[in-house]
């Protein structure tokens, strides 16, 4: 197992009191494995991401938990350890590509840099390993995109030139943060084929979080779905859509447009996430639930394996 996250707790202190972002997330990633961490807006996703680079800002608090890499607890080490596996052995993509990269620097050179900071070799080395990696990701005319500035960059070719850096030094694991929603729809399907392809030539473990269940299982093989700070399930990503066990993970296949499970009315999920400052007792998602019990506002239930590493964390299934 290459990345086991376990029982992670991250609060953010604010003026209105303390918001609990992550709230106890438990899951792996295994060599070569893509999972795919999916839930709606504001359940903790990028802090999750942002907690294992350990580059949460500085009113967040860990509350707990640990963050096991290649045997080591991340959260653990110190900086200065934390700064030399940052890109060379994890690194992490986001939405915005020209937010990570320098505006006043040439994009070759900030690639070259990412090899120079990490690896011993000379200027032209480097330039000559950045060339490659620009033909890899598909950019044309590499030597001239060498010399571009962020701005003279379309989104698409900007998100690839953040890519090539992200992998340029065959990291263990990349957390891919939403890389493509920032993107025209057909730019989007090529920005997905490169990067399956990328990952699977450079044998890359990712973590792919998206609020979009139907991108997560073109590229995943297996999904983690997230509800206000929790994980509810986690199973492969044939399992998840043929057999989806929490009544959120149905809800959410349910407003795929053509999917299986869908009616012929689009469905959306009524109701809203709940608060995090102050969130409601038992399983965050009963005031949602269609299939609400007694002990549902009353106790938390745990994340189980109900077989075929299938895990979901409601009593319709046990404890
Ligand atoms: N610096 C911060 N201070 C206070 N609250 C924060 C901070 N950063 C994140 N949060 C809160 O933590 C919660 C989880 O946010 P997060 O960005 O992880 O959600 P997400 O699942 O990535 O959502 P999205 O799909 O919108 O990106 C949200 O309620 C958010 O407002
Ligand atoms: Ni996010």
């Amino acid at each position: 197992m290459l990345l086991d996250v376990r029982d992670l707790k991250v609060r953010f202190h604010t003026l209105r009191g303390i918001v609990r972002a992550v709230d106890g997330v438990s899951f792996s990633v295994n060599y070569g494995e893509v999972l795919g961490l999916v839930g709606e807006t504001g359940s903790g996703k990028t802090v999750t991401g942002l907690t294992i680079m350990r580059l949460l800002d500085e009113n967040a608090e860990i509350a707990g938990g640990e963050v096991i890499f290649e045997g080591k607890d991340l959260l653990k080490l110190p900086m200065s350890e934390i700064l030399k596996i940052r890109g060379r052995d994890i690194s992490m993509i986001f939405q915005e590509p020209k937010a990570a990269l320098n505006p006043v620097i040439q994009v070759g050179d900030q690639v070259a840099e990412a090899f120079l900071a990490h690896e011993s070799m000379s200027k032209e080395e480097a330039r000559e390993r950045v060339l490659d990696m620009f033909r890899k990701v598909g950019l044309p005319d590499p030597e001239r995109i060498y010399r571009s500035y962020p701005h003279e960059l379309s989104g698409g070719m900007a998100q690839r030139i953040v890519i090539s850096m992200a992998l340029a030094l065959r990291p263990k694991l990349m957390i891919a943060d939403e890389p493509t929603s920032a993107l025209d729809v057909t730019i989007q399907a090529q920005i997905m084929n490169l990067f399956r392809e990328l990952i699977r030539e450079f044998n890359t473990s990712v973590i792919y979080i998206t609020h979009d269940l139907a991108l997560a299982a073109e590229i995943s093989d297996r999904i983690a779905v997230m509800y206000a700070g929790r994980i509810v399930e986690v199973a492969r990503t044939e399992e998840l859509f043929e057999n989806p066990l929490h009544p959120y993970t149905v809800g959410l296949l349910r407003s795929i447009p053509g999917s299986k499970s869908s009616g012929s009315r689009l469905f959306s999920m009524e109701g809203e996430i709940p608060s995090l400052l102050n969130p409601p007792p038992g399983c965050l998602f009963h005031p949602r639930c269609p299939k609400r019990m007694d002990i549902c506002d009353k106790e938390v239930p745990n994340l189980l394996n109900v077989g075929n590493d299938h895990l979901v964390s409601c009593f319709l299934y046990g404890r």
